[in-house]
């Protein structure tokens, strides 16, 4: 228990004394043992010890000095005013004369000081002296103020205010918790009641002990309850902080605090630990595996002390399983990975090792390669090779979406920042990608506006959503993708060429499937399984000597179409139309007119368009289904199929063929 000494110049005013023993009693409860100390009782060369030498006035300490070793230890004591006198006293009219009255002469001085360092400036204080008061000459004054010293109040004073004991002030008893180290909840309890009642004129004091406190009780909460055992050193490796975790894992039990940590970490631990600087490392503990971190905390280029943050490898596991899951649930995952790339050419191959070498830097990519090459499966498989694999991968395909959209989209929008926004704002996608993988399939697509704010995030590594002024740090790796030649559309001044060059840091070209024909048939059996085998060697030949215009996706339809039809589509095998008027399906004769309906001069309808007109005619037909209809469509000569914004649009022959159907 630590020891507070009162300093008195002697036993008089002995209703003070105890009521200032109290005060800090009732403050520091159970954990101080308070003592007073006479002055003139103290022998000449008399010594006294404790933890604190609490003194009533600055002048003391000079009386005080020849009796105590540490200066360190001295608190010259404080006072403040109960709240509800001082706003009595504010009640007075302006430029009156008051009386202050206490029962010494530097007691008076400091009351009547305090008065004014709480701002009261409207009224004078003027301090009483008992030697002075002779031949009147306090007699105008009618008013008198005392803590509690009524019976020395001159008798020609008309109206006292009495305002009791002044308390000890918490600038002192702050002061005393601090050099304690008392900072025990029960005490900071009492010092915060305190403040509220007493009025003191250091108020600033007063505000950063509350920030202090508030900020100390967040991160007390924060790291005393983390699941990550948590310890601070000082430089000497001697212990200033550890949490509750830590506690656990070493079966702290005593107060270290300042006590070297060998004295609760066992030898051998405890040199793995204090060795040469370390960022990470695996030390097994009690038989259980921990990733310790270690960090040194700098002031001024010198290590003061060391962080070390201990987690226990189920935990680092159940983290890992948890942020997937996470991510998972929202859909912000990349499920593809190199292994799944099905593929023996050597154009393949090169492709996939550059993509590697790629994936583990955090320059932005730009995959090139005609439509149904496999460029989402690339960058996903990118993403999942790189050192972001556990954070998210968003994926978003800018040709599908308006301007305006995709703008609100990428960048999210403040609450209610323009007509049809919800109210509560909207994240962007670059704001869910941070710390993981964006991938912009189909940049070619993207307006002049939105390239420049591209650009801009591009450099800056910030966004701002709009309809707000705040800028966002974002962390996040692009890849783009297109199908056009992007070099083509910046000649042709559609494509910015500032945002050109910082997209094609690391190009990535996909070879189209009549490139790479070895990986046909790879292809072929991955898609179609035990079916394979049904493929006739006539199909075969008229597949390798087929184009594949729509690549690897054209395969896999052709596959589909294969495994429900039991032979592929007509374009593939030169065989005859398949869709006769007469005996066409009704799903195509739909699509037909749907497409039909929506051709304009510019415009045709993509395939999610046609799948919702589907929808509100009562007709579902999948994603793969649709495509093998607009496939098969398309090499019938009935429609155009245009990437981007355009969309699928009917043809002359298409049109002839509804109109007979
Ligand atoms: N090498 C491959 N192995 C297995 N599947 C593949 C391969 N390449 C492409 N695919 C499949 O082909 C389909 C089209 O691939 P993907 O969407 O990645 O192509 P894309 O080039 O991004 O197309 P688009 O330009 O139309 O967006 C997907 O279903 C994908 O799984």
């Amino acid at each position: 228990m630590k020891t507070i000494l009162m300093i008195y110049n002697n036993r008089e005013n002995w209703n003070v004394i105890e009521y200032l023993k109290r005060c800090v009693e009732s403050i520091f409860e159970n954990y101080v043992q308070v003592e007073n100390v006479f002055l003139t009782e103290l022998g000449e060369h008399e010594m006294i010890e404790g933890d604190i030498y609490l003194v009533l006035y600055e002048h003391m300490i000079y009386i005080l000095k020849k009796h105590i070793t540490d200066f360190d230890k001295v608190v010259v004591m404080t006072r403040g005013i109960n709240k509800k006198f001082v706003n009595e006293i504010r009640k007075v009219a302006d430029n009156t004369d008051i009386l202050v009255v206490n029962d010494s002469y530097e007691s008076t001085i400091q009351t009547t000081n305090t008065f004014y360092e709480l701002g009261i400036s409207n009224i004078n204080f003027i301090p009483y002296e008992k030697r002075l008061d002779v031949n009147n000459f306090y007699n105008d004054i009618k008013i008198a103020i005392t803590p509690d010293e009524m019976n020395l109040i001159p008798p020609h004073i008309e109206k006292v205010i009495n305002i009791g004991y002044r308390e000890i002030g918490y600038d002192t008893t702050i002061r005393i918790m601090q050099k304690l180290r008392l900072g025990h909840k029960s005490v900071n309890r009492n010092i915060i009641k305190n403040m509220n009642d007493i009025v003191e004129p250091n108020a600033v004091f007063k505000s950063n002990y509350l920030n202090s406190y508030l900020k100390g009780e967040m991160l007390d909460k924060m790291i005393f309850n983390s699941y990550e055992g948590i310890l601070l050193t000082d430089s000497s490796y001697n212990l200033v902080y550890s949490n509750e975790k830590l506690n656990r894992i070493f079966n702290v039990y005593d107060d270290y605090t300042d006590k070297s940590i060998d004295n609760f970490v066992e030898g051998e631990i405890c040199n793995l630990i204090c060795c040469a600087d370390f960022k990470s490392k695996l030390i097994k503990i009690n038989e259980e595996n921990y990733a310790v971190e270690k960090s040194p905390v700098m002031l001024m280029d010198h290590a003061i002390g060391y962080n070390f943050i201990f987690r226990h490898e189920k935990d680092i596991r159940d983290l890992e399983i948890n942020l997937k899951n996470n991510l998972v649930k929202k859909g912000l995952f990349a499920k593809y990975s190199f292994e799944k790339i099905i593929h023996k050419s050597n154009a393949m191959m090169h492709c996939i090792s550059l993509s590697k070498k790629a994936a583990l830097t955090n320059f932005t990519i730009l995959i090139q390669g005609e439509s149904g090459t496999g460029k989402e499966l690339m960058a996903q498989s990118i993403h999942n090779f790189s050192d972001r694999k556990e954070m998210p991968f968003v994926a978003i395909n800018c040709a599908s979406l308006p301007e305006s959209l995709l703008e609100s989209q990428l960048f999210g929008y403040e609450g209610g920042s323009f007509t049809g926004a919800s109210k509560n704002g909207k994240i962007g996608l670059f704001e869910q990608a941070n710390t993981g993988t964006l991938f912009l399939d189909e940049i070619g697509d993207i307006s002049p506006n939105v390239q420049s704010q591209l650009l801009r995030v591009i450099q800056e590594k910030q966004i701002m959503r709009i309809g707000s002024d705040r800028v966002i740090n974002i962390d996040v790796r692009i890849i783009v993708a297109t199908n056009k030649n992007l070099e083509e559309e910046v000649h042709k001044g559609n494509f910015r060429s500032d945002l050109f060059y910082r997209l094609n840091v690391i190009p990535i070209k996909i070879p189209p499937l009549r490139e790479r024909k070895e990986d046909i048939f790879l292809l072929l059996k991955y898609f179609l399984g035990s079916n394979y085998s049904k493929v006739t060697d006539e199909e075969k030949t008229s597949i390798m000597e087929y184009s594949w215009p729509g690549n690897v996706r054209e395969l896999e339809s052709a596959a589909n179409y294969f495994m429900t039809l039991e032979e592929f589509p007509k374009g593939i095998t030169k065989s005859e139309t398949k869709i006769a008027p007469k005996e066409s399906k009704a799903d195509e004769i739909e699509i037909l007119k749907i497409i039909s309906k929506n051709t304009d001069d510019f415009h045709g309808i993509g395939r999610t368009g046609i799948i919702y007109y589907l929808k509100e005619r009562g007709i579902r037909i999948s994603d793969a289904r649709t495509r093998v209809i607009l496939e098969s469509l398309s090499q019938n000569g009935f429609i155009e199929i245009r990437k981007g914004r355009s969309g699928n649009r009917i043809t002359e022959k298409g049109m002839n063929f509804l109109n007979m159907a």
